[in-house]
């Protein structure tokens, strides 16, 4: 009998990683993954998700600073590996062979695999596991890499981007069969993803990756209560805000929506709420598009 292998977290201080003198994708990034926990990963392009992921995978070696997966440096390291599944966009299959072929590498490969749920998901998701993977369509493979995510059963498993390709209904199994066998055999889960409207219910921590650091991070609800919306008369809206710094807004006749950032003890949802103004939760999605859109106007105005 195989025991239950743990989750494991990750840890990065003053971690920067730098491509030449041309990009540097990480730039000091301060993080902690919470070890047991499913982890949304969010930032624009080019903020340096796949960076961070691969690092965290061992694949490259940092610039400078500290790096630590389960409390080891991850690079070249057999002991991180056999715990860490990264699944890439197009990447590690054996692509002139079926599928399956693909699949019983890792059944060999990797101590935990399932292989019923692999062979449960490929069906699942539409993939016919004797087709050889170069003949698949961008969706079917992004079906293959989620198969090879959730059947390894890594206690670090890291999804970039899988979603990519997949079309609604497959996205759907994607997030249900994670949703349940992460309920099952807890471990540690990091979702890098654009989509964030439709995963943002299985998420429980958020970091926001903004040009190789940390903008944003902490548990999803924490996150969700850093921002509000504020709706009524206009003339009531912009007497409660009394010159409050707006992230968005949207005035229609006479009504005017505001979206605000807040903090624990601000008095502005009181005095919103004394001036019979509607308050409104902020979806992540909206939240990051306003934190990552102001940073970006505030690095302009800084160059
Ligand atoms: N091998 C490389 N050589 C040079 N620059 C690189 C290399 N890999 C990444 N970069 C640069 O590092 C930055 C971060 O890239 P990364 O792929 O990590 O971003 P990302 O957040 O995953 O982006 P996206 O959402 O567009 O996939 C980008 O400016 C990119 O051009």
């Amino acid at each position: 009998m195989t025991t239950r292998p743990a989750p494991i977290g990750v840890s990065a201080r003053s971690l920067t990683k730098a491509f030449g003198t041309d990009a540097t994708a990480l730039d000091g990034l301060d993080l902690e993954i919470r070890a047991g926990a499913i982890t949304g990963l969010l930032g624009r392009n080019g903020a340096g998700k796949s960076t961070l992921l691969e690092l965290v995978a061992g694949f490259d070696r940092p610039t400078s600073g500290t790096l630590l997966v389960d409390g080891e440096d991850p690079f070249e390291n057999p002991v991180t590996a056999a715990d860490t599944q990264l699944v890439r966009e197009g990447g590690d299959t054996f692509d002139s062979e079926p599928v399956a072929d693909t699949l019983s590498w890792y059944a060999d490969a990797r101590e935990h695999w399932d292989a019923d749920l692999a062979s449960g998901l490929v069906a699942e998701l539409g993939v016919d596991a004797g087709t050889k993977v170069e003949h698949l369509s961008r969706g079917q493979r992004s079906a293959v890499g989620a198969v090879i995510g959730l059947a390894s059963r890594a206690p670090l498993t890291l999804f970039d981007e899988t979603s990519i390709g997949m079309d609604a209904p497959n996205r759907a199994t994607f997030y249900d069969a994670l949703i349940a066998d992460y309920a099952a055999h807890p471990r540690t889960i990091v979702v890098s993803t654009h989509l964030i409207s439709e995963i943002e219910q299985v998420l429980e921590d958020v970091v926001v990756l903004d040009r190789g650091r940390a903008l944003v991070s902490g548990s999803a609800d924490d996150v969700r209560a850093g921002g509000l919306t504020l709706t009524g008369r206009a003339g009531e809206v912009d007497l409660v805000l009394g010159g409050r710094e707006v992230l968005a807004r949207r005035d229609l006749g006479p009504t005017a929506q505001v979206t605000v950032l807040t903090s624990p003890g601000d008095e502005l949802a009181g005095r919103a709420r004394d001036a019979g103004l509607e308050i409104g939760a902020v979806g992540l999605q909206d939240l990051f598009v306003h934190l990552t859109r102001r940073s970006g106007a505030s690095a302009k105005e800084e160059s």
